[in-house]
């Protein structure tokens, strides 16, 4: 029953307020992990960080398949209950339903997942993985094969799909998706080790996002929904500049020559998956300023996946026709350089697909109610609960331009698809 988690603090929609750090930069293991709820743990001894991991036996669970694959032993502690978790009958979970983000790193993944958490009213834990009532969002950079280290010895990225224990991420979302609990390793982007596993319960919805969410097919057959984020060299550039100078320290030099080294195996290992997308978030530079070198302006796409069948394809106006809309006017202002959509039926790598665009920007955020009251199969529970979300957060990076609106628009995919997998209602506060 819905109530048993919409009650209790952590209102399930509509709570302002959001989560704690989400960066996967930025997470840090804060301690031993808890021991699973109605499980007794049995000399859990996490490791040094950096050491090699032991096998501890925990009651309750077992090595978790792929737990062995790295040479290391960065995955060895690293394991699945053998039964349900008593959670999901505490929590009244039905069926977890698990979503796939996948972007590059610097493409806005931790900003789009703020924004979810924010829409879902989720208060999360501030442990390396965040945990909430609801919602509950697994880095995938926890099953990187090799520390930092030890990537340069092997010589690959992070990127590439040698670099990455599929088995072990097949395993454990498996796991979650049947109400197991499991102890996920842990990737730390502070020390570039590994830290000792931490322990993650079955939530309502699992999140998992990062690099490769739908590359191995063992772990995409799992996805109800998948989410590509797929943001253009020069956009990519400028938000990664600015990040990683202001926030990670570090020179424009090595900035753009990580960039390039990047490339192959981006081009490889990652890029493909987007093809595989039920929805792209595609953020291209503007085409309504003629030389905007510093991607000031946005055109953003949401690529909706005919194919797709758990939820509902937004359009504007007059489902299925092609519209170029310029809705600036008496009922909402536009400065420069004005906003334009688009809407329509393309293909996508062979693909029909439905496709609904922004370029430019919003100048006052609650006239975006003019544009909602033009949009369908949006999803919203209520009148301008779009608008209104966008309105939570106004100094979230894009709120102002297409990135902002389509972002939202996901995060109530990810509630319907919630709905329909579940069969559940979910109540807005
Ligand atoms: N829609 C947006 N508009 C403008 N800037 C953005 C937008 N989304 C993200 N950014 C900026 O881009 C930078 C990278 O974003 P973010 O940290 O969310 O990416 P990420 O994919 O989570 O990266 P990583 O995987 O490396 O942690 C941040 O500085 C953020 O402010
Ligand atoms: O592509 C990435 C995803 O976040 C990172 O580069 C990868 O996870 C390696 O991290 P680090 O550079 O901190 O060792």
């Amino acid at each position: 029953m819905v109530s048993a988690f919409v009650a209790g603090g952590a209102s399930l929609m509509g709570a302002s307020g959001a989560a704690g750090p989400l960066a996967c930069g930025s997470r840090k293991w804060v301690g031993v992990a808890p021991h699973a709820a109605g499980s007794t743990v049995r000399g859990y001894a996490p490791a040094r960080a950096g050491a090699l991991r032991m096998a501890v036996a925990v009651e309750g669970f077992e090595k978790a398949p792929g737990a062995d694959l790295s040479e290391q032993g960065h995955h060895a502690d690293a394991m699945i209950a053998t039964k349900v978790s008593d959670v999901m009958k505490q929590k009244g979970i039905e069926r977890p339903v698990i979503i796939g983000v996948a972007a590059d790193s610097g493409c806005g993944k931790s900003t789009f997942l703020r924004r979810v958490l924010n829409i879902f009213g989720a208060q999360v834990s501030k442990a390396h993985t965040p945990q909430g009532d609801f919602i509950t969002v697994i880095c995938l950079d926890d099953y990187h094969y090799h520390d930092r280290k030890g990537r340069k010895v092997a010589n690959v990225t992070a990127l590439d799909e040698k670099a990455n224990n599929f088995t072990l991420m097949a395993a454990q979302v498996k796991a979650l998706k049947e109400g197991k609990a499991i102890y996920k390793p842990i990737y730390n982007h502070d020390t570039g080790e590994h830290d000792p596993s931490e322990l993650i319960e079955p939530n309502h919805l699992v999140v998992i996002e990062g690099l490769h969410p739908m590359y191995d097919p063992r772990v995409a057959e799992l996805l109800d929904l998948s989410v590509y984020m797929d943001v253009s060299d020069e956009v990519k550039l400028s938000w990664k500049v600015q990040r990683d100078m202001a926030e990670r320290g570090h020179t424009l030099e090595n900035i753009l020559a990580s960039i390039e080294s990047r490339k192959p195996d981006f081009a490889q290992f990652v890029d493909p998956q987007k093809k595989k997308a039920d929805i792209v978030l595609n953020i291209l530079p503007t085409q309504l300023v003629p030389d905007d070198k510093e991607n000031k302006y946005l055109r953003v796409q949401m690529i909706q996946r005919e194919a797709a069948t758990n939820f509902a394809k937004v359009s504007i106006f007059d489902e299925g026709s092609t519209i170029d809309w310029v809705p600036c006017g008496r009922k909402l202002s536009c400065s420069y350089p004005g906003i334009k959509f688009h809407y329509g039926p393309d293909s996508y790598f062979g693909e029909d697909v439905t496709v609904l665009e922004m370029d430019g920007v919003v100048e006052k955020l609650d006239e975006m109610i003019y544009v909602e009251s033009h949009l369908n199969n949006t999803e919203t529970k209520f009148y301008g609960e779009m608008t209104q979300q966008l309105l939570k957060n106004p100094t979230a990076p894009g709120t102002f331009n297409g990135t902002g609106l389509f972002q939202v628009l996901i995060a109530l995919k990810m509630r319907e698809v919630y709905e329909k997998c579940t069969g559940r209602k979910l109540s807005v506060n």
